[in-house]
């Protein structure tokens, strides 16, 4: 059992992180209307910004120091059907990885809280 490893090691770590995000990155270039919202955005710079916050709230070894939730999404304006969908689009990435369902839904417990942050500002 792996119930006395962080999520982190859950998800194998720095290299599982990063083809999370990677694969997560890849789902987003093929949604025309998630794709949007980024199209000012320097997608290197997203990359290890969101590969950090990851590590970050899976209890990895790592310490976001990028800008806080609210300030990074004030202005995007993104209603709660975008919000659905780019988790959706996580979920995607998750299944690509092979993460175990129980571990995806640890994950999603642990950004659902930051929903507020995003939605709607
Ligand atoms: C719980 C959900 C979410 C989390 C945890 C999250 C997290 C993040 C993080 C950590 C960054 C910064 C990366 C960096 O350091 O540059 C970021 C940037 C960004 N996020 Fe989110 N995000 C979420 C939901 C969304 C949604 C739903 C959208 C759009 C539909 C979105 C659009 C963006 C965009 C466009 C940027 C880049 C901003 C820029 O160009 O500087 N995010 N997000």
């Amino acid at each position: 059992s792996s119930n006395n490893s962080t999520l982190y090691q859950q998800i194998n770590g720095e290299q599982g992180v990063e083809k999370l995000v990677d694969s997560f990155i890849n789902q987003i270039g093929r949604d025309e209307q998630i794709l949007a919202y980024f199209k000012q955005t320097n997608v290197a710079h997203f990359r290890q910004g969101f590969i950090t916050h990851l590590c970050s709230i899976t209890d990895g070894p790592c310490d976001y120091k990028g800008d806080n939730m609210v300030d990074i999404h004030t202005g995007m304006n993104i209603p709660e059907k975008d919000f659905n969908r780019v988790v959706e689009l996580l979920i995607n990435a998750m299944d690509e990885q092979q993460i175990p369902q129980t571990v995806q839904n640890k994950i999603l417990s642990r950004l659902a809280p930051l929903r507020p942050e995003v939605i709607d500002i």
